[in-house]
């Protein structure tokens, strides 16, 4: 079969190359470029196209069988983890050793590539390493009487008899669910997702079911996060943003504070803080001499977060988005006229002149131009960037080096085994100051 007719269903066998970003290796058959998952680095395997046929770039395929494997397979944990079963994971079939280092070849390559960066990263794992029972959040996804999660890039809900990367008290809600629809077959009907929430600092699970077509009751939760003075509670909405893996807020308060070496009478901001995992331990560092500035977007987090900071008067809380905030334009939709063009919104008074330490953690897409250059005009003697998506990172990396702040430190930590995602702490100061 010739390579430039390759299409969907057809298969082939390749030789399997390095690990890409988004979980799957790279390989070429004929020169074309195959981007495949369920296999290894190093082993031969017969590909199915899944995605794409003549003309496109590149072909997106599945490992369907083996013919040379890797010594660092191993047999899925999960039995809908293959190809097209369940969409959650990526690397079930990877020993948990062997994710890591992966992992880290994909933050290294990531900063060569669009920074300029050489740095080998090795990624840490979070308490324990069998990448198993961590998550104490999932959304099941339910069509009629199915419930399930979505496969790969799909719509589609696949049955899945329980999660084994989820804590326990997760399946047990799932079999619950599970033997109500078989009692009540129409019961989830107008529901269109359960999201299973175990909160570390309450005794039951909660389910919310989110309805079709509907607003979703928010529901508040408290989690309950140790830290280096004991422990704190924290409000949070069952469906607002808070770490999956349940050891996650602990090692990440841990590694922000130890990053950003923060003083007393210091002023800080805390960006893209959700309900202040970060900010209530950096507000408790500045005290009540200095000042912590939260900025958060969302709304139901917002209000979270001033009741999560409301015994530390010094720590202001500044709802709405950084880039408005800053007066950094949004960027429209490709090729229209769209939002934010034109005139860049005034910078809110909300915002001081400068600041000692800036900590970051944006959503996937990155802080982004705008707002890095802004963050730079505040002088920081630190920035600490938490990032969930290493390519949005080493992008940002080389927008910091161009206005002078040079990567100091990395740490990587395998907050979701067995995906390809990765949560890395990054430490920028100012060139000159080094
Ligand atoms: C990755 S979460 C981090 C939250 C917090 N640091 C934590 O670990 O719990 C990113 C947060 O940024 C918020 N967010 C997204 N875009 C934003 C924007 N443009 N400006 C401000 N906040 C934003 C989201 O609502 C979310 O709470």
């Amino acid at each position: 079969m010739g390579a430039d007719e390759l299409t969907t269903g057809d298969v082939v066998e390749v030789q399997v190359g390095p690990i890409a970003h988004g979980g799957h290796c790279v390989a070429r058959y004929e020169g074309r470029v195959l981007f495949v998952r369920h296999t290894v680095p190093g082993e031969r395997v017969r590909a199915r196209i899944t995605e794409g046929g003549p003309g496109d770039r590149f072909l997106r395929a599945d490992a369907v069988e083996i013919v040379e494997a890797s010594p660092h397979r191993v047999p899925p944990r999960c039995p809908v983890s293959g190809p097209g079963g369940c969409g959650g994971c990526d690397f079930q079939h990877v020993s948990t050793a062997h994710q890591r280092e992966l992992k880290g070849q994909v933050v290294a390559e990531q900063l060569q590539r669009l920074a300029g960066v050489e740095r080998e990263v090795s990624v840490e794992a979070l308490g324990d390493t069998d990448g198993l029972g961590y998550r104490t959040r999932v959304e099941f996804a339910v069509d009629g009487p199915t419930i399930g999660l979505r496969r790969h890039r799909s719509h589609e809900v696949q049955p899945v008899p329980g999660c084994p990367i989820a804590v326990p008290e997760i399946d047990t809600a799932l079999a619950e669910a599970r033997a109500e629809v078989v009692d009540a077959p129409h019961a989830l009907d107008e529901v269109a997702a359960l999201d299973v929430v175990v909160p570390s600092g309450e005794d039951d699970t909660v389910v919310v079911e989110v309805p079709v077509g509907a607003t979703t009751p928010s529901i508040p939760i408290t989690e309950e996060v140790p830290v280096p003075t004991g422990s704190m509670a924290m409000g949070v909405d069952a469906r607002g943003f808070w770490q999956v893996h349940r050891d996650a807020p602990r090692v990440l308060v841990e590694a922000v504070l130890a990053a950003a070496r923060v003083e007393p009478g210091e002023r800080v901001l805390d960006l893209y803080c959700g309900v202040g995992l970060f900010s209530v331990p950096l507000a408790a560092a500045v005290g009540e001499s200095g000042q912590l500035i939260a900025v958060e977007s969302d709304g139901r987090a917002t209000e979270h977060l001033r009741d999560n900071l409301a015994e530390r008067p010094w720590a202001l809380v500044v709802p709405g988005r950084v880039d408005d905030l800053f007066g950094v334009p949004r960027k429209g939709p490709k090729g229209g006229r769209g939002r934010g063009r034109g005139r860049a919104p005034a910078r809110s008074d909300l915002l001081p002149p400068s600041a000692d330490v800036v900590v970051l953690d944006p959503p996937r897409t990155g802080a982004g131009k705008g707002v890095v250059v802004a963050l730079t005009s505040l002088r920081p003697r630190r920035m600490v960037y938490v990032a969930c998506d290493p390519a949005a990172l080493a992008r940002d990396t080389a927008y910091l080096a161009d206005l002078g702040y040079t990567l100091t430190g990395l740490r990587a930590l395998d907050a979701f085994p067995m995906t390809h995602h990765v949560e890395c702490i990054a430490v920028f100061e100012p060139a000159a100051a080094r």
